[in-house]
């Protein structure tokens, strides 16, 4: 259950990227820390995490990308938005303002690089889980290395926190390992464009009239790493029904847990509902600004870059107290899809 909390966690990992290794003493501790995080807040910021990337590198990355011309990134649209395009689950997604303006954003998502071989469990579904990346022609984007590294350590980073949270339920370091065989997670640029807005700002973080750019929702897999810029929206939901802002803190990841692993924590940790407040036109013009140390750069909005951490389509999900039934994974997300703006098919009857 979430509690009354007014500002997220702050968990420092240092003891992850030790050269020789956390010692015992250092992973019980943080395993309890984590443990105590998740029960209570369902978030947290991790600090000192064994990343090579900087901030800047990242969103200067994602910059970089979302940047590039219009007719570049729709090259890589989704087959909903471009019928004679063959991906359905990777690529890009464009802004949406006539479907939803409370979900305006664009993004780019990437998934594992070695080829996925288990069967799916929906291969009928108008969405190929498991199909390859699609990148733009490296003559004119040359960040897919970095890209793809980042992926591989945030995976590393997420494995590491995930054996730390299985040892905080009583069971074995490696209890989840059967979780990643042919993981599914996703490594998502994301750009909310910044909005003309008096209900945008500072004010009641309760107001009817907050203007959103992602609505209230929870992740659906087992823990989001997400790198936020300086812009700042994410708001968390505590349990009085009170919207608690979630700031830019430098370097670190903010971490939540997604419906999966709440149900395989049966019920010990909690998914909880989060949200993005529109970047208000003004504001991101200044953070841009400041970012690229000139006045007049394009006011871009905010960045975001979550991973999430997913198991493989046949998962079978199940709670640690085995005493539920269990569902398949690739059931799960296909269903949530559903909900989700970005995943709706714009060209429907066409
Ligand atoms: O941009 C953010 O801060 C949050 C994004 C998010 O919650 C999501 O994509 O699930
Ligand atoms: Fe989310």
């Amino acid at each position: 259950m979430t509690t009354t909390f007014s500002s997220l966690p702050i968990v420092d990992v240092r003891p992850l990227g030790a050269p020789d290794g956390a010692s015992e003493e250092e992973l019980t501790a943080l395993s309890k820390r984590l443990y105590d995080a998740f029960a209570t807040t369902g978030f947290a910021y991790l600090v000192n995490v064994p990343l090579s990337y900087s901030h800047a590198t990242v969103f200067n990355i994602s910059r970089e990308f979302f940047t590039l011309p219009e007719e570049e990134k729709m090259k890589l649209a989704k087959r909903s938005f471009r019928r004679d395009h063959h991906n359905t689950y990777r690529g890009y997604f464009p802004t949406q303002s006539e479907l939803a303006n409370d979900n305006l954003k664009e993004g780019f998502e990437m998934g594992p690089m070695q080829p996925i071989r288990t069967q799916s469990t929906s291969p009928s579904s108008k969405f190929n889980l498991t199909e390859p990346n699609i990148w733009p022609d490296a003559t004119i984007f040359q960040k897919r290395p970095q890209l793809e590294t980042l992926y591989t350590e945030l995976q590393a980073l997420a494995s590491n926190l995930l054996s730390l949270l299985a040892t905080s339920l009583g069971k074995p370091a490696d209890y989840f390992a059967p979780y990643l065989e042919d993981s599914l997670s996703t490594l998502r640029l994301l750009h909310y464009p910044p909005v003309v807005s008096t209900a945008s700002g500072s004010g009641s973080t309760n107001s009817d009239e907050v203007k959103l750019s992602c609505t209230p929702h929870t992740d659906s897999g087992i823990l989001t790493l997400l790198h936020q810029d300086s812009t700042g929206g994410l708001e968390v939901r505590n349990s009085t029904g009170e919207w608690i802002a979630a700031p830019y803190i430098p370097e670190s990841l903010v971490v939540n847990i997604g419906d999966l692993m709440a149900k395989v924590s049966g019920g010990r940790f909690v998914a909880t509902m989060h949200r993005v407040r529109a970047p208000a036109l003004n504001a991101s013009a200044s953070a841009i600004g400041q970012q690229n140390g000139e006045a007049r750069a394009k006011p871009l909005g905010r960045v975001s870059v979550p991973f999430f951490f997913e198991p493989g389509e046949n998962c079978l999900v199940k709670s640690v107290d085995g005493d539920e039934g269990f569902v398949l994974y690739g059931e799960h997300v296909r269903a949530k899809m559903k909900t989700w703006v970005e995943f709706q098919d714009e060209l429907e009857d066409n």
